[in-house]
């Protein structure tokens, strides 16, 4: 007799969700809950206006505004356009209120005012949780790559880029490979002072920035068992800044208490038949996982990154790194350069490291539980315990919810006598939308990206947990959360806080930051450059040929490809000028910096080869592809990608090439000797301007039918009508809790401003 296949939990939910296997092992899949905001949202909705479709379910997509909106008091709130003074964030915020009006979409608003509380927008994955639009078993997609946060319930939730929110739009679907099965186990329990934040930085850390690159990722064992859905929450949330597609926990007792009563949970018979249905997401015991790692939660500390990359992890009784003691000539020019960039010295102790800003809030520490941690720390340094003279520190609810509770809790009086900032709800500073740094400045925060620019041009991110960023802000430096909560402690202001000699943190002394370019340059004949493609149609690819411009930096991600203060846009033209504008432009002079794509010939390349791993990590902003592809680069080389970056590429004609590591460097030798390339899709090679051995590289077969021919698709998915119309019939019957929002009734959308009286349980 045959046995029956043991499966993971990930294997499980991708089974239930095929529509379709397509011939080539690439699956249309079901798209169960999709949540849309202002920033990723506009090219798409422009996308289905031109092409004359509809949203085919508004009743299991959910909109809110939530990176633009301003964290300034609301009390005497108006009207968005009296409200958001930035106009490009306005007009996004616009777009989407004329969007969700026009397509007919349940929107949450700045100024709604369900649930009894005057605000309930908030950052999109602080609100798909607390509402219950989040379910276990099902599919969550979001233009975001924070989407992985959704996992915690056993859901397969993963950002992807405007195309495929597009798609998704249009069609309820999307076209995926599978990915490879992964499993972190976190054994025993963790050490006290030790929060959610801590774990997954430490995973982080373990793994690298690209580790999990192309698997989903179950988080397991005793520790994970013990933590409450807001911890579950916290760590699958920045499973992707370890390049996961997604992240994973089985629901249990702990998912189902949580859900419990939430406005689109199910609800009567269908919330016992819903309950039985969860009881089966776990993974068979004994099935087999591509990746197993074990982690032990006793060698966990409090943590906090020193560096550019969120894998740039250290306990906060280490010190910064030290280059020379590093004998990989890359990793030592990575750490040099990163030190650079954060203003900080070789082997300098973390607690020695001032701050002028800190930042409690965003997708990952931004929820009521977060709240209460860093208020814990400011009750127990005592009832005269100030934020730091100098520091400016804000507390940013993820919803309004959240703020809600929290007053009603008494925090924010906790926070606000202590001389924190107590804001709106919003991403604000996470992203450098709403809020940002000044060049230079330096903040502890509880966000989940210290990229580069990341919270504002020239901005140093420290990452840590809400009670760390606390005690943060009262000491005014990096500081060890365990001494305020083991004794009582003396936070006047003690001595100056002494910095490591030479290191400068002012804003006149921001360093240069080396070049992404490490060997001397070949100058060479201006080559002509090809016909720029623009624009959302697609575009055929065959082959290209011209000159390549060489990077060497690992994990370069979307953020330094393309800024956030750009992401504004509601086009998807006109970029160019912004790709890497932060390394191509130096902020004080305004003039142009030596980075390669500045230099000739490099000003007219039309492919880049990385050398070194994980090219477009991080956010999911699909402004980066768009921006290359305006510069005329149509072509990417690296021996790995950020996998949404990769499937955005794809979308928009332009081919991104995995090769090994070997391969990668023999080009971008080629490229640093400004010899050309030609890239030959249907031949699958590149031939060197060398006369050298072309190299030959491997793409799967549908994305590769689909470049040649500049096939689109959301028509080739839509031509399967047929199966989809099948699927929700059966998901009808299966699941008849995720048709029409979850029947969570708050009345006719859009604009519906009927109150909601159920009870949530926090
Ligand atoms: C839209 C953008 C600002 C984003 O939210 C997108 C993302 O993470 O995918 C980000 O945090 O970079
Ligand atoms: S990562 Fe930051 S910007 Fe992106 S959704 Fe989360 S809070 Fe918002």
């Amino acid at each position: 007799m045959a046995l029956k296949r043991k499966r993971t939990l990930y294997d499980k939910l991708w089974d239930v969700h095929e529509v379709e296997q397509l011939e080539d092992g690439t699956s249309i899949i079901y798209i169960d809950r999709h949540l849309v905001h202002e920033v990723t949202s506009p090219q798409a909705f422009e996308g289905l206006r031109l092409t004359g479709r509809r949203v085919r379910r508004p009743d299991c997509t959910l909109a809110t505004v939530d990176h633009n909106t301003p964290t300034a008091t609301r009390k005497s709130f108006r009207s968005l356009s009296a409200y958001i003074k930035d106009p490009e964030a306005l007009a996004q915020c616009q777009a989407l209120e004329q969007n969700v009006a026009d397509f007919g979409l349940p929107y949450f608003g700045v100024t709604d005012r369900r649930q009894g509380h005057q605000y309930t927008s908030g950052i999109v994955h602080v609100i798909g949780p607390e509402q219950g639009f989040t379910l276990p078993g099902t599919t969550i997609v979001c233009g975001d790559s924070h989407t992985t946060t959704h996992g915690a319930f056993g859901s397969l939730a993963f950002g992807i880029g405007t195309s495929a929110v597009e798609h998704v739009l249009a069609t309820q679907c999307l076209a995926l490979t599978k990915s490879r099965n992964m499993r972190v186990t976190i054994d025993g329990a963790l050490p006290a002072g030790v929060a959610p934040k801590d774990v997954v930085l430490h995973i982080i850390g373990v793994l690298g920035a690209g580790g999990a690159t192309g698997c989903v990722v179950e988080f397991a064992g005793p520790a994970v068992r013990a933590m409450s859905m807001e911890a579950r929450m916290s760590v699958c949330n920045m499973s992707v800044e370890a390049g996961a597609r997604a992240g994973l926990v089985a629901p249990d007792e702990v998912t189902v208490a949580y859900l419990r009563g939430r406005p689109l949970a199910p609800r009567g018979g269908e919330w016992d038949r819903a309950v039985k249905y969860w009881q089966t997401l776990r993974s068979d015991e004994g099935a087999r996982f591509d990746v197993e790692v074990t982690i032990h939660a006793e060698d966990i500390g409090p943590t906090v990154t020193w560096g550019t990359s969120p894998q740039d992890v250290v306990s906060i009784l280490g010190s910064t790194p030290d280059p020379a003691q590093c004998a990989d000539i890359d990793k030592r020019r990575y750490i040099e350069r990163a030190l650079a960039y954060m203003g900080l010295a070789p082997n300098m102790p973390m607690q020695d490291i001032p701050i002028d800003k800190v930042f409690i809030g965003s997708c990952t520490n931004g929820r009521i539980e977060d709240l209460r941690e860093a208020a814990r720390v400011v009750r127990a340094a005592g009832p005269d315990a100030r934020v730091r003279d100098g520091v400016h520190a804000m507390v940013v609810p993820g919803s309004g919810l959240v703020k809600a509770r929290a007053e009603a809790e008494g925090l924010d009086a906790v926070f606000t006598r202590a001389g924190f900032d107590w804001r709106e709800p919003g991403c604000s500073l996470c992203c450098g939308l709403a809020d940002t740094l000044g060049p230079g400045e330096r903040c502890a925060s509880t966000s989940n990206r210290n990229f580069e620019g990341r919270q504002g041009p020239r901005s140093r991110t420290h990452l840590l947990s809400p009670a760390m960023a606390a005690a943060a802000a009262l000491r005014g430096k990096l500081t060890d959360v365990r001494e305020f909560l083991s004794r009582a402690v003396d936070v006047e202001p003690g001595p100056a806080l002494e910095l490591v000699p030479g290191v400068d943190i002012a804003d006149e002394t921001i360093p240069d930051v080396p070049s992404m370019r490490p060997h001397p340059i070949v100058q060479h004949e201006k080559s002509g450059r090809g016909a720029m493609v623009t624009g959302a149609a697609v575009v055929a690819f065959e082959r290209v040929k011209g000159i390549a411009a060489p990077l060497h930096l690992p994990n370069v991600d979307t953020d330094v490809i393309f800024p956030a203060q750009f992401c504004k846009t509601l086009k998807r033209t006109g970029l160019a000028d912004y790709l890497f504008f932060s390394v191509r432009n130096d902020i004080r002079s305004g003039t142009k910096t030596d980075f390669v794509l500045n230099r000739p010939p490099y000003t007219d390349a039309k492919i880049l080869v990385c050398d070194m791993p994980n090219f477009g990590c991080g956010s999911s902003r699909e402004h980066a592809a768009w921006a290359m592809k305006d510069f005329g680069i149509v072509c990417v080389i690296a021996p790995s990608f950020g996998e949404i970056f990769q499937n955005n590429c794809m979308q928009n004609g332009m081919l991104p090439i995995v090769l090994p590591d070997g391969d990668c460097q023999v080009l971008a030798q080629d490229a640093e000797a400004g010899l050309e390339l030609e890239v030959d899709l249907e031949a699958q090679e590149i031939r060197r301007g060398t006369g050298g051995p072309a190299i030959s590289f491997i793409i799967d077969p549908l994305r590769r039918h689909r470049l040649l021919n500049g096939l689109d698709d959301i028509t080739l998915t839509l031509e399967r009508e047929d199966a989809i119309a099948k699927y929700e019939e059966h998901r009808r019957e299966s699941w008849p809790w995720l048709d029409k929002l979850g029947r969570g009734d708050f009345g006719s959308w859009p604009g519906s401003t009927k109150r909601q009286t159920t009870n949530i349980e926090w």
